[in-house]
C-alpha cells in the first residue's frame, strides 16, 4: 500500500467478509457418475415436459380447469417453457365474447383468477368485474365474499395488479391482507404455509424463479397435487441450478483473480450474492451472456459504490470521476494503486462484453449505451460525494434526481439488454436513455426501500443523507413520517409499473420482465435489512436452497 493511503482520513465500513470465498469453484468440472445423472435428468425433464404440454392441449380452453393449470404452471416456475401456449390461451379468453369475466354463478374464486391472469399478460381488463363481490357500502368484507379461501387468496393476487387511482383494487388489497392475516392462526399447516407464502410473495412482487422454488415444497404437501407437474418443476429446478453453479464458478475464478480482501479490504466482497441477484432475473439459460457479464458489472458497481461511499478521498474521487468519463485506459496512470486496479478491472470487463457482443451477433452499439450509462452513474456517486463532504442535505426531489441514478438500476437495465440480443433494437436503449416510467418506478422502489432500511447503518459510519434524512430536514418531521410518505411512492410505483406492462407495450415483453424483476429482487431482499450487504443470514439461506442443494425427486 502506498503512503498516502494509509495517512489519508478514511471511514471504514466493516462490512463482513465473503460469506462464499471459493466455494463455488468446486463447481467447475462435472464428474463421469454427474454425467450419467446428468443425461438421465435431461432424458427425463424432456419426456416429462411433452407430458406437460400435452396436458395443456388437453385441458378445454377458456375452461375454470385451464386457468387453474395455467396458475400452477406458473407458481412451479416452469411457466417459461409453455409461454406460447398461455400467451395463446389467455389471448384467446381476451378475445372472446364481452361476457368472459364473470359468467353467471361464477365466484371469486374464478373471476379473481382470470382478472389476475389476464392483467399479468398485459391485457387491461376492467375490475368492475369485482364489484359483484362487495356489499352496499362498497367494500369487501367476508358476508360479501363468503369465506371461501381460495377466492379470498385469488382476489388477493388480483389486488396486486392495480392500476394508479384504480379504488376497488386498494380495497380489495387492503380487506384480503388483513383477512388473510387474520385468518392464519386458525388455519390447518397446509392452508397457513400457502397464506404465509402468498403474504410474503404475493405473484406480482415475486421473482418468479424465486416463489416457485419455495412453493414446490407447499404444492408437494398438497395432497391434491399433480404427479407430472411437481416432478416436472423439481427436474427444472435441478436443471438450472447445475447450469448456474457452473456459471457461478467461473465467475468465482474470476472474482478470485480481483483478490477483493486484499486490493479491496474496505469494499463488500459479494460476487455469489450478486449472481444471485441477477439469475434470479434472468434465469433463463437462454441469457447466459446477460447473467455473466451483468454479474461483473455489478460486483464492479459495489466496488465502486464502497470506493466513493466508503474508501476513497474527496480528491481520489474527483480523479476517478475524470478517468471514467474520459474511458481512457492511460487515465489508470494517474489513480492511486487501489482504484487503478478497479479501473482497469473495470475495463477488462468491458472488453470481455464486447467480445461476447460480436461473437453472439448482438449489436455492438448497445455497448456504448452500457457505458455511458456507467459514467452517469460514477457522475451521480460523485455528486453524492460532494454533498457529503460538504455537509450538505438536498431537498427529496433534489436528492432523488441524484439517488435515483445511484441506485444503478438505470445502468443494470442497459447492461441487461445488451445480453438478450437481438430483441434489443436502438430504438430500445433509446427508450431506456430517456428515462421512461418503468425504469423510473423500478428505481424509487429500489432507492426508496434501500434507504428506509438502511439509513441508519449508513449514517452511522458517514455516508450522504439518505431520502430519509431530506425529508426530516425539509419538513421537520419525524423519520416515521418519511417512512409512511415513502411507502406510499413505493406503492404507486408498483402501480406505474403494472400500468407501462399492460399493452401496447414500448418494449418487447421479456425486456420489460427484467426491469420489473429489478424491482422485485428489493422485494424480497431489502423489506427487513439491507440483504445485501448483510449477507451472512436471509441471503445465505437462499444462495443455499437456490444454487447448492438440489432438490429430491
Ligand atoms: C444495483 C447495483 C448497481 C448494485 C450494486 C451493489 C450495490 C451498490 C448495492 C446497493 O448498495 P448500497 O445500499 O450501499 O447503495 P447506496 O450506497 O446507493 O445506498
Amino acid at each position: 500500500m502506498d503512503t498516502k493511503m494509509v495517512e489519508a482520513n478514511r471511514r471504514s465500513a466493516n462490512f463482513h467478509p465473503t460469506v462464499w470465498g471459493d466455494f463455488f469453484l468446486s463447481f467447475s468440472s462435472i464428474n463421469t457418475k454427474d454425467i450419467d445423472n446428468l443425461k438421465n435428468e435431461t432424458e427425463l425433464h424432456k419426456y416429462m415436459k411433452e407430458k406437460v404440454k400435452n396436458m395443456l392441449q388437453k385441458t378445454v380452453d377458456k375452461s375454470v380447469e385451464k386457468l387453474k393449470l395455467i396458475d400452477t404452471i406458473q407458481r412451479l416456475g416452469v411457466a417459461y417453457h409453455f409461454e406460447s401456449q398461455i400467451e395463446a390461451c389467455l389471448c384467446n379468453i381476451y378475445d372472446s365474447d364481452k361476457n368472459f369475466l364473470q359468467e353467471d354463478g361464477e365466484d371469486i374464486s374464478v373471476v379473481a383468477l382470470r382478472f389476475r391472469l389476464l392483467r399479468q399478460y398485459g391485457y387491461l381488463v376492467s375490475s368492475d368485474v369485482l364489484t359483484k363481490f362487495m356489499d352496499e357500502e362498497g367494500k369487501f368484507s367476508e358476508l360479501s365474499m363468503g369465506t371461501n379461501l381460495e377466492g379470498i387468496m385469488n382476489l388477493y393476487e388480483a389486488a396486486h395488479y392495480g392500476l394508479p387511482g384504480e379504488n376497488i383494487l386498494d380495497e380489495a388489497l387492503k380487506f384480503t391482507s388483513s383477512y388473510l392475516e387474520s385468518l392464519l392462526p386458525t388455519l390447518n399447516n397446509l392452508d397457513a404455509s400457502k397464506v404465509e407464502h402468498a403474504l410474503k410473495l404475493p405473484v406480482q412482487k415475486a421473482l418468479n424463479r424465486v416463489a416457485a422454488g419455495l412453493y414446490i415444497s407447499i404444492y408437494e404437501e398438497d395432497e391434491s397435487h399433480n404427479s407430472i407437474l411437481l416432478t416436472y418443476a423439481k427436474l427444472d429446478f435441478n436443471v438450472l441450478q447445475k447450469l448456474q453453479q457452473k456459471e457461478l464458478s467461473d465467475i468465482t475464478k474470476w472474482w478470485k483473480g480481483l483478490d477483493c480482501p486484499k486490493n479491496f479490504p474496505f469494499a463488500r466482497d459479494r460476487v455469489a450474492e450478486c449472481y444471485f441477484w441477477i439469475s434470479a432475473i434472468f434465469f433463463e439459460p437462454k441469457y447466459w451472456m446477460t447473467r455473466k457479464f451483468e454479474t461483473k458489472i455489478m460486483a464492479m458497481s459495489s466496488i465502486i459504490d464502497d470506493i466513493y461511499d466508503v474508501y476513497g478521498t474527496f480528491d481520489e474521487l474527483i480523479l476517478f470521476t475524470d478517468a471514467i468519463d474520459r474511458w481512457d485506459i492511460s487515465a489508470a496512470n494517474e489513480l492511486p494503486p487501489y482504484m487503478r486496479h478497479c479501473y482497469k478491472a473495470l475495463f477488462d470487463v468491458y472488453e470481455e462484453i464486447e467480445e461476447l457482443a460480436i461473437q453472439s451477433e448482438t449489436k455492438i452499439f448497445g455497448v456504448d449505451y452500457a457505458k455511458t450509462s456507467m459514467k452517469e452513474l460514477a457522475r451521480a456517486y460523485m455528486e453524492e460525494a460532494k454533498w457529503f463532504h460538504s455537509g450538505y442535505v438536498p431537498a427529496v426531489e433534489k436528492y432523488l434526481r441524484v439517488a435515483l441514478v445511484t441506485s444503478g438500476y438505470l445502468m443494470l437495465t442497459m447492461h441487461s439488454f445488451v445480453g438478450m440480443g437481438e430483441i434489443a433494437t436502438k430504438e430500445v436503449f433509446d427508450w431506456a436513455a430517456n428515462e421512461p416510467l418503468l425504469v423510473r418506478a423500478a428505481s424509487i422502489i429500489c432507492r426508496l426501500t434501500d434507504d428506509m432500511v438502511g439509513h441508519e447503518f449508513e449514517q452511522k459510519r458517514g455516508h450522504v443523507a439518505s431520502a430519509v434524512e431530506c425529508y426530516v430536514k425539509e419538513n421537520g418531521a419525524p423519520k416515521q413520517e418519511a417512512y409512511v410518505e415513502f411507502q406510499k411512492m413505493v406503492t404507486n410505483a408498483w402501480k406505474d409499473m403494472n400500468k407501462e406492462c399492460l399493452q401496447p407495450i414500448a418494449i418487447p415483453k421479456s425486456l420489460l420482465e427484467g426491469i420489473v424483476n429489478l424491482a422485485r429482487v428489493i422485494h424480497l431482499l431489502y423489506q427487513d435489512e439491507d440483504n445485501y450487504t448483510h449477507s451472512n443470514t436471509k441471503l445465505k439461506n437462499l444462495i443455499t436452497f437456490f444454487l447448492v442443494d438440489p432438490m429430491r425427486i
